[in-house]
């Protein structure tokens, strides 16, 4: 028998502008209720070191770590790949594969020169950045795929240090997916620290932990609010908060993939926001019909998270009166993970303009891009996608900007320079492309 579940029909024609823009709005945690409390984590580790994140680990993680004990040792790597099913290895082989061909293929040239006028050369050069962390979430699962996304790219772009901080578990073990993954991607410094004390510990540097220039990836408030409060200290990278995703159907897709495709992202958290957008009344009830059966295949845990999210404001089906206005809330709404269903989705593509990644057509779900597909999973979430990007290989670069002049080329670029530094006020750089810079050139 199937469980009774709400699953919430919001029909956008019905909606006022509060109603809709209530819609638009994520559950994402406010972090400032809990900056007081992350302030004595931070100053502890930045007092303590390796003893306050054995100290947190046994208080927040429930977890027998020992200042001694806070990096991943060789044995450990060792043993978590003899426990790890061969399955799994083998997934995460095909994996690493096709996220390190993705970001390859993404990876600038190291510098480009153009001939911007003649004789004048201008271009940008790209080198990595020294050292980061990859935070890999471990409070509501393990997530060896950030490990994968965080720590992939940063290899590609040829960062020399590169080190991972995840919770460990109650066993006082980092989890085994994670260390292999680490392993096959060439990283072997992975310290059992999450948190907040995570963030402070690669900020400050501890007796084990690597200080790093950066730290990338996602993380539950507690992370979220320590690199708002460590960020003169460290680059926090691009938000990532709680999951979200959009499947935008029209009238030639199935309402029981949107369903199915619907739960993916919704069984995150009760945190999530998960939505079917789509101008067709027979999509919305076959989804809506078809949610609960899906549920009850999907354990009491992970349904009870999509419960909660397609059960209120934060997820449903969104029923609008034409495709147009479906693509409209997509747009104000940024999502980010976008799929398209339809049997023509390259038809709608160009009218998508925010949302973190745009996944095309019925064979195309959210899981292939979270684990196998090759671009990266870790997106802007809570609208950022209306300007920023997915996590790439250019957050783990940086970029100098390369000019040359010829003797040949200076002269018209000297005497409008020359105009506009007069113009400004600025009489020293004026002179520096003046007749006395010609008079020394000329001895
Ligand atoms: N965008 C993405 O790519 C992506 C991928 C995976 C997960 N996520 C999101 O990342 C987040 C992960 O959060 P999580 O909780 O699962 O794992 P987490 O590792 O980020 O947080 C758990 C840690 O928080 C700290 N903590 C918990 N309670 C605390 C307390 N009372 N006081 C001080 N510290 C405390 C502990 O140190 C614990 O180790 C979720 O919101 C999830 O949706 C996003
Ligand atoms: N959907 C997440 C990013 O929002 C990535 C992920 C990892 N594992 C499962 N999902
Ligand atoms: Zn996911």
């Amino acid at each position: 028998m199937t469980t009774t579940r709400k699953i919430s029909l919001h029909d956008l024609s019905k909606l006022d502008a509060a109603g809709r823009a209530q819609l638009l709005k994520r559950s994402e945690a406010s972090i400032a209720p809990i900056l007081d409390k992350v302030r004595p984590i931070i100053e502890a580790v930045k007092n303590e070191g390796d003893v306050a994140l054995a100290r947190f680990a046994r208080e927040f993680d429930k977890s027998p770590v020992n200042p001694d004990s806070i990096a991943a040792t060789p044995k450990d790597f060792d043993d978590a790949l003899v426990r790890l099913d061969q399955e799994v290895l083998k997934a995460l082989e095909f994996a690493v594969e096709s996220i390190r061909k993705f970001h390859t293929d993404q990876k600038p040239e190291e510098m480009w020169l153009h001939e911007i006028r003649p004789g004048a050369f201008a271009g940008d050069r790209f080198l990595p950045i020294p050292s980061v962390a990859c935070y890999v979430p471990r409070g509501k699962g393990a997530f060896p795929s950030v490990v994968m996304m965080t720590t992939i790219p940063a290899v590609v772009a040829g960062v020399k240090e590169i080190c991972i901080v995840t919770p460990p578990g109650p066993d006082g073990k980092i989890d085994d997916a994670t260390l292999v993954a680490a392993r096959l991607i060439g990283v072997d410094r992975v310290y059992k620290c999450g948190g907040a004390q995570a963030v402070a510990a690669v900020a400050y540097g501890t007796q084990t932990v690597q200080k790093c220039v950066k730290i990338v990836g996602p993380g539950s408030p507690w992370v979220v609010a320590a690199k708002h409060l460590l960020a003169d200290i460290i680059d926090p990278g691009i938000p990532a908060g709680p999951s979200e995703a959009i499947i935008l159907a029209d009238e030639t897709a199935d309402g029981r993939l949107a369903a199915l495709d619907l739960l993916i992202e919704s069984e995150h958290g009760p945190d999530s926001s998960a939505f079917i957008v789509t101008n067709s009344p027979k999509v919305a009830q076959d989804a809506i019909a078809a949610l609960p059966v899906y549920m009850d295949k999907m354990g009491e845990q992970r349904a009870g998270f999509a419960s909660t999210v397609l059960g209120g404001t934060n997820g449903g089906v969104v029923l609008t009166q034409s495709f147009d206005e479906a693509v409209a809330f997509v747009n104000d709404f940024a999502p980010e993970h976008l799929q398209i269903l339809s049997n023509a989705p390259f038809e709608h593509l160009g009218k998508i303009v925010n949302a973190g990644e745009i996944l095309l057509g019925n064979h195309t779900p959210c899981t292939l891009g979270n684990f196998v597909l090759g671009p990266n999973a870790v997106l802007p979430t809570n609208g950022t996608a209306k300007t920023a990007s997915p996590l790439s290989v250019f957050d783990y670069m940086k970029r100098s900007s390369i000019g040359y002049v010829t003797a040949a080329g200076y002269p018209p670029l000297a005497q409008k320079a020359r105009i506009l530094a007069t113009y400004e006020g600025f009489v020293g750089h004026a002179n520096a492309v003046s007749e006395i810079r010609d008079g020394l050139l000329a001895k």
